[in-house]
Formats: structure tokens, C-alpha cells, sequence
């Protein structure tokens, strides 16, 4: 692994910070040294993909070519079959310009009423980009139920109506080391450590 970076040092290709400290936590035991795409002045690429590998590969090359170090990017979002998808890929931006995810859980809310099927699932695609152009794409998902009200302050953007399958707290209610043993980021990310040590 040592020689596919040189540096030692990554590039985290995201403009979140509730996500930048989560890859921080699961990208600890790879031992790289990790560098914030707002630190290096980075500009936020537009998400003009139609899919979450396709946004993820987009952010990942934008970081690896402007820094010329190798970069991870997540794209990732809640699915609402009930919804027919949404918001899917447009999660970020259902919470508009202010990031405003009480409004985005409260639109989803409205649009799911009298709808039976409460199920949902969020998906995670993880981009690792090379300054030479290549780029792997690895993904992770976790399927759970909606609940309102909203239940719990932890995380970030939709943690607080999802409730994973089979446990009794929202994302928003559970402890940190606890959502990174189950959630669809650390699943994604499970999936791009086993491709790390195979070399
Ligand atoms: O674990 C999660 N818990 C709750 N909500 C989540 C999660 N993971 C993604 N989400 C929702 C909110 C986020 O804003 C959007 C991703 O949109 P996405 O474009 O990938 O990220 P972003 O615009 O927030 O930051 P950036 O593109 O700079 O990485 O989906
Ligand atoms: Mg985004």
C-alpha cells in the first residue's frame, strides 16, 4: 500500500464537514495522513453525474488532478422507494442554499404522507482518484425505516428519521461508534480497505 502513496497523504474531496469527520474516523486505521479539500483551497465541482458513483468519481478526479495527490470523494444520499427514488442524488440539495435538513426531512415527510411503505435505504459511493486519471469506485448501503418527528442531535443531514434495521435508535440517537459499525459510509469503506491490503 505504501507505494500507491507516495506521500503518505490523501486528499479528502469533500466540502461537508459532518462527512469529512466520519471518513476522518474510518480512514484512521489506513494510516495516511489526511489533507481537507477546503484546506488546499480547493473549489466545490458542480454534481452534474446522474448517479452516486458518477458525482463521487467527478468530486474524486477534480481533488486528485488539483492537488496532485491521490483523493477521496463520497457521494452518497437517502432512497425513498416511496418516493420513487428521492431524493437520491439530489439529498444535499433538497436542504437548499442554507443546508437546511429540517426542511428537507420536513418536505419528505409531507410527500410520504398516507404512503404506506416507510422503508428507506442510504447509499454511499467512494471514489478513490489518482492524479494520473484512474479511479475506483467501491459502494455501501444500509436500508432502514423513516420515523417522524425527527429523533436525536448526533450526525448530521437525515440521521435523525432513519432508523436502521432492527435497532431502536435513529442515526441521530446513536453514538458515533456505533453508526460506523453499521452505516452505508462504513460499509463503502470496509469494501475500499479490502482492495488497500490486496495491493
Ligand atoms: O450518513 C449520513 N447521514 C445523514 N445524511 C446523509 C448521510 N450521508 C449522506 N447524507 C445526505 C446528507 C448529505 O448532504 C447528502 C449527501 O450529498 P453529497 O453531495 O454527497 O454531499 P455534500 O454536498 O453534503 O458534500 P460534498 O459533495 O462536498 O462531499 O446526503
Ligand atoms: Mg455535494
Amino acid at each position: 500500500m505504501q507505494q500507491r502513496f507516495p506521500e503518505e497523504r490523501i486528499v479528502i474531496a469533500s466540502h461537508n464537514p459532518g462527512k469529512v469527520w466520519e471518513i476522518g474516523e474510518l480512514l484512521a486505521p489506513v494510516g495516511l495522513q489526511v489533507v481537507s479539500a477546503d484546506s488546499l483551497g480547493l473549489p466545490e465541482p458542480e454534481e452534474t453525474g446522474l448517479t452516486f458513483a458518477a458525482n463521487a468519481e467527478l468530486k474524486a478526479m477534480a481533488a486528485a488532478i488539483g492537488a496532485g495527490l491521490p483523493a477521496l470523494a463520497d457521494d452518497s444520499g437517502l432512497v425513498v422507494p416511496a418516493l420513487g427514488g428521492a431524493p437520491g442524488i439530489y439529498s444535499a440539495r433538497w436542504a437548499g442554499p442554507d443546508k437546511d435538513f429540517g426542511l428537507a426531512m420536513e418536505r419528505i415527510r409531507r410527500e410520504l404522507a398516507g404512503a404506506e411503505d416507510r422503508s428507506a435505504y442510504f447509499v454511499c459511493a467512494l471514489a478513490l482518484g489518482w492524479p494520473d486519471g484512474s479511479c475506483e469506485v467501491f459502494e455501501g448501503r444500509v436500508h432502514g425505516t423513516l420515523v417522524f418527528p425527527p429523533r436525536g442531535a448526533l450526525g448530521f443531514g437525515y440521521d435523525p428519521i432513519f432508523l436502521p434495521e432492527g435497532e431502536s435508535e435513529t442515526f441521530g440517537e446513536m453514538a458515533p461508534e456505533r453508526k460506523h459499525a453499521m452505516s452505508h459510509r462504513a460499509r463503502a469503506f470496509a469494501q475500499l480497505r479490502h482492495r488497500l491490503s490486496d495491493g
